[in-house]
């Protein structure tokens, strides 16, 4: 799947040359198939995925399925109604993209780190416009501390710097996703990834950030056989993450709760809290875990929402909780 669109989507098909523009029914799902072929739920197609064609002669093409997926960079819908939406599939890299100039956001190279190691993909961050700043170097080691277990590159296009290591990762057959913020450089760093300008990018504004010009997302297929998506700026996304992701992208803060006296210590008025203990003694920056608060309040907030069994669970095993606590402090034994 090369390209979605509003009532259609691009197909590569597998024998290569020329994509196929294929409609898509009017509610725009198509059923998602499992590693038996049977059907599991019914999605709107996303880019990357594989899918299946009816296509007899003298008919036009429609699409019959989406095969599994391997790999899925998925946001919060948009809007309160909608599900969770894949952004990519089937992605080996996802590059999250921040710009050195205005300066990084750690807080947002966190969650997108978090949407990347969810995805089941390889997150690597790349700074970019290095050239308008005098210590790329500098403060690549600073957003690294943050993104640990990731590739930190600092890159300028328009300087033609660093972009070796990340040419490195355009073997054949791997898939590569660019996500951030507008204006980042996205679809520049995807031109000079391509080697030609296959994606429009935003005219420079005096603030230094680009206009939204990424309309929909796109598959890119380059000459080496690896493929390229690019992908809208995206604004606050909402995350969808799990204590997996979340465990990747704070590695620090996981390895510290492990410590901690309580097995489910919030890290918050704990007696014996390591995670508490080591902001502290100064090893752990206070921003760092507020980060991680908030990443995980919303990530549970989110799946709760998703699935009201669960929510209804939560709720009940916050009554037992309650009710525990208040056994406690009449000063019976809470069991
Ligand atoms: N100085 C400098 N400017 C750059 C560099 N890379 C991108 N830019 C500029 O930054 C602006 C935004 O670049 P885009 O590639 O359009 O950004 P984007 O992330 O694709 O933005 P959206 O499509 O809105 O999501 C453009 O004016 C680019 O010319 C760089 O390495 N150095
Ligand atoms: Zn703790």
């Amino acid at each position: 799947m090369v390209r979605v669109d509003r009532g259609a989507v691009l197909v590569l098909p597998a024998d290569g040359a020329v994509p196929v523009r294929v409609a898509v029914a009017r509610d725009g799902v198509v059923p998602l198939l499992d590693a038996a072929g049977d059907p599991v739920e019914d999605v709107p197609p996303a880019v990357g995925d594989h899918v299946l064609l009816d296509h007899p002669a003298g008919t036009d093409p429609a699409l019959r399925a989406v095969l599994p997926r391997r790999t899925a960079v998925v946001r919060d819908g948009a809007d309160r109604t909608s599900r969770a939406q894949v952004l990519a599939a089937n992605v080996d890299v996802v590059l999250v993209v921040e710009h050195l100039d205005p300066d990084p956001s750690p807080g947002r190279v966190e969650r997108l780190l978090t949407l990347a190691w969810r995805s089941g993909a390889t997150p690597v961050v790349v700074l970019t416009k290095a050239d308008l700043v005098p210590d790329p170097e500098g403060m690549a080691d600073e957003v690294r501390a943050v993104a640990i277990g990731a590739e930190v590159h600092a890159v300028s296009v328009a300087a033609g710097t660093g972009l070796d290591p990340l040419r490195a990762l355009l073997g054949p057959d791997r898939t590569l996703v660019v996500v951030g913020p507008s204006g980042a450089g996205k679809s520049t760093l995807v031109n000079a990834l391509a080697g030609t300008d296959v994606m429009a990018t935003g005219e420079r504004r005096a603030d230094g950030r680009g206009r939204h010009t990424t309309a929909h997302r796109e598959l890119v297929p380059l000459a080496g056989g690896a493929c390229l998506i690019d992908t809208p700026g995206l604004r606050g996304v909402g995350l969808v993450a799990d204590a997996e992701a979340l465990d990747a992208t704070f590695a620090d803060v996981a390895d510290l709760a492990t410590r901690c006296r309580f097995a489910d210590c919030a890290h918050r008025t704990e007696p014996g809290c390591a995670v508490l203990a080591a902001v502290e003694d100064g090893d752990l920056p206070a921003r760092r875990l507020d980060s991680w608060r908030r990443l995980a309040r919303e990530a549970a907030w989110q799946e709760e929402r998703s699935d009201a069994r669960l929510a209804a669970a939560h709720r009940a095993r916050d009554r037992q909780t309650t009710a525990a606590y208040h056994r406690l402090l009449r000063g019976r034994p809470a069991r």
